[in-house]
């Protein structure tokens, strides 16, 4: 099995159009839990996305709880990037079969989405910094994830 990515409610479709070409150039399947901000065919997502959007595996999923019923039967652990996160994520040990759960832009995730996750983890910030942008919170965690795990393409 291979890492999973998810994005929790995406707001801005640039962002989640980043992460789909990530995702695919990586070989991870992508999860979007709607509703997102932005329509399906968002220009913003696939100006962003590329034509590596052809060849991105993309699972929309019509709520939290069809995505948990979906992580369940596939027995990943839930893996919550969060600015409220306790563990440094270098520190983390990541499992190959983890999705790693980005928050929305906007607000992060509600408190039952923080607390249905496994595990916490937090990119830590120099003080007075609140946040890094979604995509590229993604990028450094799939970095250290992927290296861990043995998990880059060959
Ligand atoms: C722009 S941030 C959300 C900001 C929101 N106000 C909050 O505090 O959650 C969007 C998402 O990027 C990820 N993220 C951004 N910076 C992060 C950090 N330093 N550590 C872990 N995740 C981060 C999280 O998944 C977060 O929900």
């Amino acid at each position: 099995m291979t890492l999973a990515l998810a994005l929790f409610q995406p707001d801005i479709a640039p962002n989640a159009g980043t992460l789909a070409r990530t995702a695919a150039c990586l070989g991870l399947s992508l999860h979007i839990i709607e509703p997102a901000g932005f329509p399906v065919g968002d220009a913003g997502f696939r100006r962003a996305g590329m034509d590596y959007l052809d060849r991105a595996a993309i699972l929309r999923h019509a709520s939290f709880a069809a995505f948990e019923d979906w992580r369940r039967a596939e027995g990943r652990r839930l893996v919550l990037a969060t600015t409220r996160g306790a563990l440094p994520y270098a520190g983390f040990a990541f499992s190959p079969s983890d999705v790693l759960l980005l928050g929305r832009e906007s607000v992060g995730v509600p408190q039952e989405v923080h607390a249905a996750a496994e595990a916490r983890i937090i990119i830590p910030l120099v003080a007075g910094a609140r946040s890094l942008n979604v995509a590229v919170a993604g990028a450094m965690i799939l970095g250290e994830a992927l290296r861990q795990t043995d998990g880059f393409p060959c």
